[in-house]
C-alpha cells in the first residue's frame, strides 16, 4: 500500500467515486509529482503531502461527479483556466478518460508541468497551454476554473472559448453571491452546487454558468 493510498481510497468512496486501480495510482503519482516538482516550478503553497490530499487531490475529485452529471459521459472538450498545477484539470483528466483537457496558464513552468505531467501519467486527452486565456480562440463544451478571478471576470475573459452550447464551472468556496450579482447582462447561473469534500471542514461549491438565450 503506498503512502496516502488508505486516506485517498476513503475519500474516493465518500464521494462515491469508482476509479480503477490504475486510476487511483494516476491521482498518487500526479501527487507525488507536485511535490517533486513544486520547489521548482513553484506549483503551490500547500506542502504537506496530507494537507495537498485534501487541499486539491479531494478537493477538485468532488466535481467529477457533478460534471459526469453534466456531461452524461459523452467525449466532451474541457478547458481549465488558471489551472496552476493542474487543479482540477489533472484530476479530471485523470478521472474521465473520455473528456479531452487542456489547461492554461499564463505561466509558462506551469504549463510546462502539465505537458510533463500528461507525458508522466500517460494522458494523452491532457495538454498544457501557456497563454492568458483572453487570446484563446478554440471552443469548449465546459470551461472550468478554481481559484481563478471573480466570476465576472472569469466569464468575460474566457467568453471566446466557450462553445455555443457550453457551459461554466465555477468552483468556489461559500455561495458567491456579491460575485454573482456582479455577472455582465448576458450570463446567467443555472445552478449553485454545494459540494461536502472529505476532511475538509469548509465550505464549497459549484457555480455552474451560461450564456442567457437571446
Ligand atoms: C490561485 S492560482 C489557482 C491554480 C489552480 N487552479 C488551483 O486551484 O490550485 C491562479 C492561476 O491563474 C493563472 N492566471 C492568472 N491570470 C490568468 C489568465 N488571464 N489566463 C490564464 N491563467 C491565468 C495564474 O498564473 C495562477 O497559476
Amino acid at each position: 500500500m503506498r503512502a496516502l493510498e488508505t486516506p485517498l481510497r476513503d475519500g474516493l468512496a465518500a464521494l462515491n467515486l469508482s476509479l480503477s486501480d490504475a486510476q487511483v495510482g494516476q491521482l498518487l503519482d500526479y501527487q507525488d509529482l507536485i511535490q517533486k516538482w513544486n520547489k521548482v516550478y513553484n506549483l503551490t503553497a500547500v506542502r504537506e503531502p496530507a494537507d495537498m490530499l485534501t487541499h486539491h487531490l479531494l478537493d477538485s475529485l468532488a466535481v467529477v461527479a457533478p460534471l459526469r452529471r453534466h456531461t452524461g459521459g459523452r467525449p466532451i472538450r474541457l478547458l481549465d483556466v488558471g489551472s496552476g498545477a493542474g487543479l482540477p484539470g489533472v484530476v479530471i483528466a485523470i478521472c474521465c478518460p473520455e473528456i479531452s483537457v487542456s489547461c492554461v496558464d499564463t505561466v509558462a513552468k506551469k504549463a510546462a508541468f502539465i505537458q510533463q505531467a500528461a507525458v508522466a501519467l500517460r494522458l494523452a486527452h491532457l495538454r498544457g497551454l501557456h497563454a492568458r486565456v483572453e487570446t484563446l480562440t478554440e471552443r469548449y463544451d465546459v470551461v472550468s476554473s478554481r481559484a481563478f478571478a471573480s466570476l465576472a471576470d472569469f466569464v468575460s475573459w474566457s467568453g471566446d472559448t466557450l462553445a455555443e452550447q457550453g457551459v461554466w464551472l465555477a468552483m468556489k468556496g461559500r455561495h458567491p453571491a456579491d460575485e454573482i450579482a456582479a455577472l455582465p447582462a448576458g450570463t446567467e447561473v443555472f445552478h449553485v452546487e454545494q459540494l461536502t469534500v472529505p476532511g475538509l471542514d469548509a465550505e464549497r461549491c459549484i457555480v455552474w454558468l451560461r450564456r442567457k438565450a437571446s
